[in-house]
Order: C-alpha cells, then sequence, then structure tokens
C-alpha cells in the first residue's frame, strides 16, 4: 500500500494548468482568477458626502446652537451623480445627497437632521444649523479612503465569489482573466447500473455515482461535458475514453471496476494498455486507485465503485487536481476540529474518511458523530445524503471515542 500523500503527490505532478481566458466580471463568480488584480479606480472615486444634508465650511457653523443657530444661503444642490463643483463661499452651503461630490469649497457635511427644517420640497433659499459638527470633515468620505489606484486588490489563484465581484467592479476592472474551465467528463462503469429508474432486477443498483460526481466538479468550476455509462467490457471502456480525449477532455473520471474482480474492465483495459496505473491507497474508503495521463495530456482517474469510495476519492485526490488545473491558491477543504459525540472503530493501518453529520447548536463546541450509526461501509450511499463532513482519522488509531477530538474536513 501507498501512502495517501504519495498518491495525491503523484496526481498534482501530473497536472498542467489549463489556459486563462478573458471574461466578464460580471460572470466571473465561481471562477479562479489567472493574474493578480491591479485596481485603475480610487475606491472611494472622489471625495463625497456619507448624508444627505448640506456641504457647508466648517469655520461658518462649528458654533452652531439651538440658542445661537447659523443661517447660510443654499446657493446649489448637487444630487448624486452631479458633476457640478458649485462656488461655496463663507456664510453658504450646497444641498448634497449621499454619494454626491463634496464641492471643493466645502469640508464638512450637516445632515437634514442637525438643521431646522430638515428636508424640504423645494431646495430653499437659506438653511438654518442648529447642531455644529463634531470636527472638520465630518461625513465626508475620503478619496481612496478604502483602495488606491495601483493598489494589489486580489491576488492571482483566488477563487472568484459575490464579493470579490463587487471589489472588482468599484476598482474599475469590468473583465478579468481567469482559468478555463476544465472539461470533465465522467464514466460510470458496471453491467449492474440502471440508469433510467426502471424497476431494478436482481443484481442491479441505480447508478449513483455520476449525478453526484457531475454536481462536484461543477462546484468547483468544472465544465461537465458529459456524464454516461458503459459496460464493463474492455473495449467499451477503451473507446469511451479515446473519444472522449477527442473532444477535449482535460480530466475523464471513471467510477468501478478498478479492484481485484473478474471482470474490473477499468484495470484490465486501461492498466494492461499502460495508460492508468493502479495502487492500493492505504486509505478506507477509497483503497483502490487508478491514475494515468494520456499521450494528449487527459488526466485519468479510476475511482473505486463503491459510491461512498467514490465520494471520498473525490475529495482526496480529484477535487485538488481540478482546483490545480485552474490554479487556484488553496487545494485543501476547510478543516476544522470537533469533538466525537458517538465513537466507532477503525480499519488497521488505513487513513480513515467518516461520514459525519455536524451538531453545530453550540457554536464554539461542534461535535460530530458518524452518519451511519455505529458502523463505516463504502457502500452506505442513502447516508452520504445526509453527510456535511468526513472525520479524517489517522492510520494508527484504532478506535475512536466519544469525547475524542477529531479533523473534520467540511464538504457542505
Ligand atoms: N478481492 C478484493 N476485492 C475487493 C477489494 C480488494 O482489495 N480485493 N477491494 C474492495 C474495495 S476496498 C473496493 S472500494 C471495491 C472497489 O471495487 P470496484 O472499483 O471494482 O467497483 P465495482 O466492483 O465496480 O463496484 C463496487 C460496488 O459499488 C457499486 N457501484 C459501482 N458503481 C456504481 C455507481 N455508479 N452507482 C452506484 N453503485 C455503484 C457496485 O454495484 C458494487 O456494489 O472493491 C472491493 N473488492
Ligand atoms: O476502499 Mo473500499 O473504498 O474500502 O470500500
Amino acid at each position: 500500500m501507498i501512502e495517501v500523500e504519495q498518491h495525491l503527490a503523484r496526481v498534482l505532478d501530473a497536472v498542467q494548468p489549463v489556459p486563462a481566458e478573458r471574461i466578464e466580471v460580471a460572470r466571473a463568480a465561481g471562477r479562479t482568477l489567472a493574474d493578480d488584480a491591479i485596481s485603475v479606480h480610487d475606491i472611494p472615486a472622489f471625495e463625497n458626502s456619507s448624508m444627505d444634508g448640506y456641504a457647508v465650511r466648517f469655520a461658518d457653523v462649528e458654533h452652531a446652537a439651538v440658542d445661537r443657530p447659523v443661517v447660510l444661503e443654499v446657493v446649489a444642490d448637487v444630487p448624486a451623480g452631479s458633476t457640478l463643483d458649485p462656488a461655496v463661499r463663507a456664510g453658504q452651503a450646497a444641498r448634497i445627497m449621499t454619494g454626491s461630490a463634496v464641492p471643493s469649497d466645502a469640508d464638512t457635511i450637516v445632515p437634514f437632521e442637525h438643521t431646522a427644517d430638515g428636508l424640504t420640497p423645494e431646495v430653499p433659499p437659506t438653511v438654518t444649523v442648529l447642531t455644529p459638527p463634531r470636527e472638520a470633515g465630518v461625513f465626508v468620505r475620503r478619496r481612496a479612503d478604502d483602495v488606491a489606484t495601483g493598489d494589489l486588490l486580489l491576488v492571482a489563484g483566488t477563487l472568484l465569489g459575490p464579493r470579490h465581484l463587487a471589489g472588482l467592479l468599484a476598482a474599475g476592472l469590468t473583465h478579468v482573466q481567469v482559468a478555463r474551465a476544465p472539461r470533465v467528463a465522467i464514466v460510470a462503469t458496471g453491467d449492474e447500473l440502471v440508469t433510467d429508474g426502471s424497476a431494478l432486477g436482481r443484481g442491479q443498483v441505480p447508478e449513483s455515482s455520476g449525478a453526484m460526481i457531475a454536481a462536484l466538479a461543477r462546484e468547483d468550476g468544472a465544465d461537465v461535458m458529459t456524464v454516461t455509462t458503459v459496460a464493463d467490457v474492455d473495449t467499451a471502456v477503451l473507446q469511451v475514453v479515446a473519444e472522449l480525449e477527442d473532444a477535449g477532455a482535460d480530466v475523464v473520471v471513471l467510477t468501478g471496476g478498478v479492484s481485484a474482480g473478474a471482470y474490473d474492465a477499468v484495470k484490465s483495459a486501461l492498466g494492461s494498455n499502460g495508460s492508468m496505473q493502479f495502487d492500493a491507497v492505504a486509505m478506507q474508503p477509497g483503497k483502490p486507485q487508478g491514475f494515468g495521463v494520456t499521450p494528449h495530456g487527459t488526466l485519468l482517474f479510476g475511482l473505486p465503485g463503491n459510491p461512498v469510495s467514490t465520494a471520498v476519492s473525490w475529495e482526496v485526490f480529484v477535487r485538488p487536481a481540478l482546483l490545480a488545473l485552474q490554479s487556484r491558491d488553496d487545494l485543501r477543504r476547510r478543516t476544522v476540529r470537533a469533538t466525537v459525540s458517538s465513537g466507532w472503530r477503525c480499519p488497521p493501518d488505513r487513513r480513515q474518511y467518516v461520514p459525519v453529520v455536524l451538531d453545530t447548536t453550540d457554536p464554539a463546541a461542534w461535535t460530530v458523530r458518524p452518519t451511519s450509526a455505529g458502523h463505516s461501509g463504502s457502500h452506505l450511499v442513502g447516508s452520504l445524503a445526509l453527510t456535511q463532513a468526513y472525520a479524517v482519522v489517522p492510520a494508527s488509531t484504532s478506535q475512536v471515542h466519544a469525547g475524542d477530538v477529531v479533523d473534520v474536513m467540511l464538504v457542505t
């Protein structure tokens, strides 16, 4: 058996990042930034008001009080988006709205609430200030106090999410270079698989892994080319892989047929022609793993067919490769430590990945329990529906007890 890290290193060594492409920021959520994003605007881009009210000279109003109101002449109105920069001399004010550019002659904003009449339907000829500003400059948002032109906003490798889009657009970037979406094809192998919902005959099972892997791949930025099923026949496996390679797949994920059985077609077809190497990896589930690269550079994964093994193998090997193809800065799932509320036995000499449910009732003390009470089995696919994370238990541990603290890989 080889260690998980050894197999993962072999996989990652084979990854050649996909090229970058230029797309609209508005469409970039879920994509990985290929170049550093440098701001082309200051944020804010100009001095503007943070309140609706009047732009004034501080010196005019600093001693205003209810019993010593200051009356200023209103000489202009500056709605948001206005390009006006009206002169505001001593004893004058300009009406101004939140976000409007502060007139160059003014230095302070008096909100409507600090005036005698507040907001009036028309721009009034004068305004009476009753409350003095705390200091010069209040309610003025300074140019570049968030981001300056030329600042490094985001580094290459960042996964873009909703908030990144807002920051990029505010910084004046309408387009970004992102990694092209890797093209992923999924091939479920097995004579026993039923895909059309028809009544199960003896020995048949619904095909349940293809859709899961496709959804996982899409979650991480893949363009899923196809999800297909083939029989346990060497020629069928070879043919589908050749077709997918011709169609430009970056990754082909095959499930099933990789262990020691008489009809393990992935292993016999792709192992004997040298496309894939098969190893026993010291993990449970997920021990039998196939991996290879075609002459054209398509990554071939042969994942074990037991559905929980498939799901775990995705997390441990395929997902990091998919992210590395996109030059993502972090290939790992988020991991927390949590206390076990109900223990389980562990297999000897294999790192265990146990599907678990999280209890986050006490946010400062999360607990986990196996999704499937009392046992873990790579065939327990119904329980996958409830799984929120995988507890990762070292190979040296033979028993996890209630109260033990374990590493937990979050997948939801
Ligand atoms: N003699 C040995 N037998 C097995 C070994 C071993 O070391 N020696 N390893 C076991 C382990 S561990 C695993 S994991 C499985 C992996 O087997 P395969 O990858 O060859 O998978 P299959 O035999 O094709 O299927 C296993 C199981 O999963 C069901 N399956 C497969 N694909 C799907 C799918 N798309 N949707 C739903 N269910 C699926 C299949 O019907 C089988 O029940 O090998 C052990 N055997
Ligand atoms: O490794 Mo298998 O995936 O134990 O069931």
